[in-house]
Protein backbone atom coordinates (compact mmCIF):
# COMPACT_ATOMS: atom_id res chain seq x y z
CA UNK A 1 0.00 0.00 0.00
CA UNK A 2 1.12 3.24 -1.26
CA UNK A 3 0.77 6.68 1.37
CA UNK A 4 1.15 10.26 -0.01
CA UNK A 5 2.27 12.87 1.92
CA UNK A 6 1.17 16.24 0.81
CA UNK A 7 2.32 19.62 2.69
CA UNK A 8 0.51 22.59 2.80
CA UNK A 9 2.91 24.35 0.11
CA UNK A 10 2.45 21.29 -2.28
CA UNK A 11 5.72 19.57 -1.43
CA UNK A 12 5.06 15.68 -1.39
CA UNK A 13 6.11 12.51 -0.67
CA UNK A 14 5.27 8.72 -1.53
CA UNK A 15 5.84 6.04 1.29
CA UNK A 16 5.60 2.06 0.76
CA UNK A 17 4.80 -0.22 3.61
CA UNK A 18 6.35 -2.70 2.08
CA UNK A 19 9.96 -2.40 4.00
CA UNK A 20 8.98 1.08 5.78
CA UNK A 21 10.15 2.61 2.48
CA UNK A 22 10.19 6.21 1.21
CA UNK A 23 9.34 5.76 -2.58
CA UNK A 24 9.55 9.74 -4.01
CA UNK A 25 10.41 12.97 -2.70
CA UNK A 26 9.37 16.19 -4.76
CA UNK A 27 9.79 19.46 -2.95
CA UNK A 28 7.88 22.32 -3.11
CA UNK A 29 8.14 24.16 -6.93
CA UNK A 30 10.27 21.01 -7.83
CA UNK A 31 10.51 18.21 -9.62
CA UNK A 32 11.51 14.47 -8.03
CA UNK A 33 14.93 13.89 -6.46
CA UNK A 34 14.54 10.19 -5.63
CA UNK A 35 15.60 7.53 -8.17
CA UNK A 36 13.30 5.22 -8.26
CA UNK A 37 13.94 1.94 -10.40
CA UNK A 38 10.57 1.15 -13.14
CA UNK A 39 11.81 -2.50 -12.74
CA UNK A 40 10.98 -2.35 -9.21
CA UNK A 41 9.69 -5.45 -7.62
CA UNK A 42 6.82 -5.10 -5.14
CA UNK A 43 6.51 -8.48 -3.44
CA UNK A 44 7.48 -9.73 -0.26
CA UNK A 45 10.92 -11.07 0.40
CA UNK A 46 12.04 -8.38 -2.03
CA UNK A 47 13.57 -5.10 -1.82
CA UNK A 48 12.52 -2.03 -3.66
CA UNK A 49 15.07 -0.36 -5.58
CA UNK A 50 15.34 3.30 -5.37
CA UNK A 51 13.70 5.35 -2.53
CA UNK A 52 15.21 5.45 0.77
CA UNK A 53 15.35 1.28 1.56
CA UNK A 54 15.90 0.76 5.46
CA UNK A 55 18.81 -1.53 6.28
CA UNK A 56 18.38 -3.24 9.52
CA UNK A 57 19.65 -5.09 11.50
CA UNK A 58 22.73 -5.73 9.08
CA UNK A 59 24.59 -3.46 6.44
CA UNK A 60 25.27 -5.41 3.45
CA UNK A 61 26.62 -8.47 3.95
CA UNK A 62 28.99 -7.74 7.22
CA UNK A 63 27.33 -10.79 9.17
CA UNK A 64 24.94 -13.63 8.79
CA UNK A 65 21.89 -11.94 8.22
CA UNK A 66 20.42 -11.65 4.36
CA UNK A 67 21.86 -8.57 3.11
CA UNK A 68 21.25 -5.71 3.97
CA UNK A 69 19.02 -6.44 7.02
CA UNK A 70 15.04 -7.96 6.86
CA UNK A 71 13.35 -4.53 7.38
CA UNK A 72 13.36 -3.52 3.74
CA UNK A 73 11.78 -7.07 2.61
CA UNK A 74 8.92 -7.26 5.28
CA UNK A 75 5.27 -5.34 6.06
CA UNK A 76 5.41 -2.37 8.58
CA UNK A 77 2.63 -0.73 9.21
CA UNK A 78 1.24 2.67 9.45
CA UNK A 79 1.02 4.42 13.06
CA UNK A 80 -0.18 7.75 11.74
CA UNK A 81 -0.42 10.38 9.07
CA UNK A 82 -1.02 13.97 9.01
CA UNK A 83 -0.87 17.27 7.80
CA UNK A 84 0.42 20.69 10.10
CA UNK A 85 0.94 23.63 9.26
CA UNK A 86 4.05 23.80 7.04
CA UNK A 87 4.65 19.78 6.29
CA UNK A 88 3.28 16.27 6.35
CA UNK A 89 4.05 13.77 8.42
CA UNK A 90 3.87 9.52 8.74
CA UNK A 91 5.48 7.03 10.87
CA UNK A 92 5.27 3.51 10.03
CA UNK A 93 6.91 0.64 12.51
CA UNK A 94 8.16 -2.57 12.23
CA UNK A 95 8.10 -5.10 15.39
CA UNK A 96 9.76 -8.32 16.07
CA UNK A 97 7.91 -11.13 14.95
CA UNK A 98 8.08 -14.82 13.99
CA UNK A 99 10.32 -13.91 10.90
CA UNK A 100 12.56 -11.51 12.50
CA UNK A 101 12.99 -13.82 15.84
CA UNK A 102 14.12 -16.89 13.68
CA UNK A 103 16.72 -14.63 12.15
CA UNK A 104 17.47 -12.40 14.91
CA UNK A 105 16.96 -13.09 18.20
CA UNK A 106 15.37 -9.63 20.34
CA UNK A 107 12.21 -7.67 20.74
CA UNK A 108 12.41 -4.54 19.02
CA UNK A 109 10.59 -1.45 17.71
CA UNK A 110 11.38 0.12 14.74
CA UNK A 111 9.58 3.50 13.93
CA UNK A 112 10.14 5.16 10.41
CA UNK A 113 9.34 8.98 10.28
CA UNK A 114 9.18 11.21 7.72
CA UNK A 115 8.39 14.30 7.32
CA UNK A 116 8.25 16.38 4.10
CA UNK A 117 7.42 20.40 3.71
CA UNK A 118 9.51 23.40 2.21
CA UNK A 119 12.96 21.80 0.09
CA UNK A 120 13.36 19.38 2.75
CA UNK A 121 12.84 15.77 3.52
CA UNK A 122 13.32 14.88 7.14
CA UNK A 123 13.91 10.65 7.32
CA UNK A 124 14.71 9.36 10.85
CA UNK A 125 14.71 6.05 11.98
CA UNK A 126 14.28 4.72 15.46
CA UNK A 127 15.09 1.44 17.38
CA UNK A 128 13.55 0.56 20.78
CA UNK A 129 15.47 -2.52 22.24
CA UNK A 130 12.46 -4.11 24.41
CA UNK A 131 13.85 -6.92 25.14
CA UNK A 132 15.35 -8.12 28.30
CA UNK A 133 19.39 -8.57 26.82
CA UNK A 134 21.14 -6.00 24.94
CA UNK A 135 21.02 -5.89 21.22
CA UNK A 136 23.58 -5.06 18.13
CA UNK A 137 22.84 -3.89 15.04
CA UNK A 138 24.73 -2.03 11.63
CA UNK A 139 22.13 -0.01 9.86
CA UNK A 140 21.56 2.51 7.02
CA UNK A 141 18.97 4.96 5.18
CA UNK A 142 20.12 3.84 1.61
CA UNK A 143 18.90 6.76 -0.01
CA UNK A 144 18.72 7.11 -4.08
CA UNK A 145 19.40 10.17 -5.14
CA UNK A 146 18.08 10.97 -9.14
CA UNK A 147 20.83 12.70 -11.20
CA UNK A 148 20.13 13.79 -15.18
CA UNK A 149 23.63 13.21 -15.97
CA UNK A 150 26.07 10.93 -13.56
CA UNK A 151 29.09 13.21 -15.13
CA UNK A 152 28.16 16.58 -13.38
CA UNK A 153 27.73 15.42 -10.32
CA UNK A 154 30.29 15.97 -7.14
CA UNK A 155 30.15 15.18 -3.43
CA UNK A 156 32.01 17.60 -0.91
CA UNK A 157 32.18 17.15 2.33
CA UNK A 158 33.71 14.01 2.73
CA UNK A 159 37.32 15.09 2.20
CA UNK A 160 40.03 14.18 5.08
CA UNK A 161 38.25 10.81 5.66
CA UNK A 162 38.89 7.48 6.04
CA UNK A 163 36.75 5.19 3.88
CA UNK A 164 36.72 1.51 3.04
CA UNK A 165 36.37 0.92 -0.59
CA UNK A 166 34.30 -2.55 -1.03
CA UNK A 167 35.07 -2.95 -3.93
CA UNK A 168 38.88 -2.98 -4.00
CA UNK A 169 38.37 -4.59 -0.56
CA UNK A 170 40.62 -1.94 1.41
CA UNK A 171 40.73 1.13 3.35
CA UNK A 172 41.73 4.37 2.02
CA UNK A 173 41.81 8.36 2.39
CA UNK A 174 39.41 10.55 0.39
CA UNK A 175 41.80 13.68 -0.33
CA UNK A 176 39.38 15.62 -2.26
CA UNK A 177 35.86 16.20 -3.09
CA UNK A 178 34.51 13.05 -5.20
CA UNK A 179 33.88 13.61 -8.47
CA UNK A 180 31.84 10.99 -10.39
CA UNK A 181 32.83 9.74 -13.69
CA UNK A 182 34.19 12.45 -16.42
CA UNK A 183 38.09 13.02 -16.02
CA UNK A 184 39.25 11.93 -12.79
CA UNK A 185 36.19 10.64 -11.62
CA UNK A 186 35.51 7.41 -9.79
CA UNK A 187 32.48 4.66 -11.56
CA UNK A 188 31.66 1.44 -9.95
CA UNK A 189 32.01 3.40 -6.43
CA UNK A 190 31.39 1.50 -3.12
CA UNK A 191 32.54 3.45 -0.13
CA UNK A 192 31.94 3.80 3.40
CA UNK A 193 33.10 6.88 5.02
CA UNK A 194 34.12 6.55 8.80
CA UNK A 195 33.45 9.16 11.35
CA UNK A 196 31.15 11.61 8.65
CA UNK A 197 29.40 12.35 12.07
CA UNK A 198 27.34 15.44 11.70
CA UNK A 199 29.51 16.83 8.66
CA UNK A 200 27.05 18.20 6.24
CA UNK A 201 27.26 16.98 2.44
CA UNK A 202 26.71 18.14 -0.68
CA UNK A 203 25.74 16.56 -3.79
CA UNK A 204 26.22 19.08 -6.64
CA UNK A 205 25.29 18.53 -10.62
CA UNK A 206 25.38 21.33 -12.36
CA UNK A 207 22.98 23.73 -10.53
CA UNK A 208 20.88 21.67 -8.47
CA UNK A 209 22.20 21.17 -5.09
CA UNK A 210 21.07 19.17 -2.57
CA UNK A 211 22.75 19.61 1.04
CA UNK A 212 22.72 15.85 3.18
CA UNK A 213 22.78 15.92 6.90
CA UNK A 214 23.00 13.57 9.30
CA UNK A 215 22.57 12.92 13.02
CA UNK A 216 22.39 9.62 14.87
CA UNK A 217 24.63 8.54 11.92
CA UNK A 218 27.98 8.22 12.10
CA UNK A 219 29.24 6.94 8.84
CA UNK A 220 28.25 7.35 5.55
CA UNK A 221 28.09 5.25 2.45
CA UNK A 222 28.56 6.45 -1.68
CA UNK A 223 27.29 3.77 -3.88
CA UNK A 224 27.07 3.54 -7.52
CA UNK A 225 26.71 0.02 -9.57
CA UNK A 226 28.20 1.66 -13.25
CA UNK A 227 27.02 -0.23 -16.11
CA UNK A 228 28.89 -3.48 -15.53
CA UNK A 229 27.55 -4.35 -12.04
CA UNK A 230 24.20 -2.13 -12.61
CA UNK A 231 23.92 -4.46 -16.14
CA UNK A 232 23.68 -7.35 -13.38
CA UNK A 233 20.78 -6.14 -11.26
CA UNK A 234 17.79 -7.49 -12.44
CA UNK A 235 15.68 -4.83 -10.97
CA UNK A 236 17.37 -2.42 -12.67
CA UNK A 237 17.26 -0.58 -16.01
CA UNK A 238 21.14 -0.82 -18.07
CA UNK A 239 20.72 2.68 -18.48
CA UNK A 240 19.83 3.31 -14.08
CA UNK A 241 23.29 3.66 -12.98
CA UNK A 242 23.90 7.19 -14.90
CA UNK A 243 20.39 8.71 -12.76
CA UNK A 244 21.16 7.87 -9.30
CA UNK A 245 23.90 8.07 -6.83
CA UNK A 246 23.47 6.60 -3.12
CA UNK A 247 24.30 9.12 -0.49
CA UNK A 248 23.23 6.94 2.56
CA UNK A 249 23.45 7.65 6.64
CA UNK A 250 24.75 4.45 7.96
CA UNK A 251 26.14 2.48 11.50
CA UNK A 252 28.38 0.52 9.95
CA UNK A 253 32.08 1.09 11.85
CA UNK A 254 30.66 1.03 15.27
CA UNK A 255 27.36 -1.06 15.92
CA UNK A 256 25.07 0.40 17.96
CA UNK A 257 24.71 -1.63 21.20
CA UNK A 258 21.14 -1.01 23.09
CA UNK A 259 20.72 -2.74 26.87
CA UNK A 260 17.57 -3.92 27.34
CA UNK A 261 15.07 -1.11 27.63
CA UNK A 262 17.50 1.79 25.41
CA UNK A 263 16.49 3.11 22.82
CA UNK A 264 19.09 4.95 19.46
CA UNK A 265 17.46 7.29 16.90
CA UNK A 266 19.13 8.61 13.85
CA UNK A 267 17.92 11.07 11.32
CA UNK A 268 18.93 11.92 7.41
CA UNK A 269 17.85 15.13 6.09
CA UNK A 270 17.79 16.33 2.67
CA UNK A 271 17.36 19.88 1.64
CA UNK A 272 17.25 20.84 -2.01
CA UNK A 273 18.79 24.65 -2.38
O1 LIG B 1 21.59 -4.73 -4.37
P1 LIG B 1 21.37 -4.37 -2.92
O2 LIG B 1 21.27 -5.56 -2.02
O3 LIG B 1 20.21 -3.43 -2.75
O4 LIG B 1 22.65 -3.59 -2.44
C1 LIG B 1 23.05 -2.47 -3.12
C2 LIG B 1 24.36 -1.88 -2.59
O5 LIG B 1 24.12 -1.24 -1.38
C3 LIG B 1 25.23 -0.48 -0.92
O6 LIG B 1 24.88 0.20 0.24
C4 LIG B 1 26.37 -1.39 -0.65
O7 LIG B 1 27.48 -0.64 -0.22
C5 LIG B 1 26.70 -2.18 -1.90
O8 LIG B 1 27.75 -3.08 -1.64
C6 LIG B 1 25.47 -2.90 -2.39
O9 LIG B 1 25.76 -3.56 -3.62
Amino acid sequence: MHIELTAPDGATATLSLHGGHVLSWRPAGAGEQLYLSPRSEYVPGKAIRGGVPVCFPQFAERGPLPKHGFARTLPWELVSQEQGKDDALAVMRLRDNDETRRLWPHAFELELSVRVGGRSLDVELACDNLGDAPLQFTAALHTYLRVADLDAVSVEGLAGLRYFDSIKQAEALQRMDLLLTGEKGVLDLDRIYFGVKERPLLVTEDRRQVAVRQQGFEDAVVWNPGPERCAKLADMPPEGWSEMLCVEAACIGRPVELQAGESWVGRQSLALL
